[in-house]
């Protein structure tokens, strides 16, 4: 399996479960692993037979910038049912991270798979 990915997809949100938390917007960086077969796409150069990724990117900012979850549990999965739901994706490897989150830690996170990756 090939994978399409993008790195550090940062996207301002409502997130976390104290009250500061609710009244400002913070940070969120995504990293995302989608698998894909690349060979139809590399045979005819046509984006066409391939994820765009530049598609998945759009739909997740704009879901990600208008939700307001208290976990990053419940975004990642979110997250997750859409890339693979919406862009026919068989499998996803996904981290998602809170930059400065806790003192002393450069980031917080969660990583999730979903999907198979036959
Ligand atoms: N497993 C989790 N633990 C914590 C979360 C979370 O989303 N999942 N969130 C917080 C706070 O919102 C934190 O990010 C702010 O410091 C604490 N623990």
């Amino acid at each position: 399996m090939d994978i399409i990915y993008l790195r550090d997809l940062r996207i301002e949100t409502v997130i976390g479960i104290f009250d500061w938390e609710r009244a400002t917007r913070q940070t969120v960086s995504i990293d995302l692993e989608m698998g894909a077969d690349i060979r139809k796409a590399a045979d005819t150069d046509s984006i066409d037979d391939t994820l765009d990724y530049k598609a998945v990117a759009k739909r997740i900012i704009d879901f990600v910038s208008a939700s307001e979850f208290q976990l990053v549990e419940t975004l990642s999965e979110r997250i997750a049912e859409i890339v693979i739901g919406e862009f026919d994706v068989p499998w996803v490897r996904l981290r998602l991270s809170k930059p400065g989150a806790i003192r002393g830690a450069q980031d917080v996170g969660i990583v999730i798979e979903r999907g198979s990756r036959d």
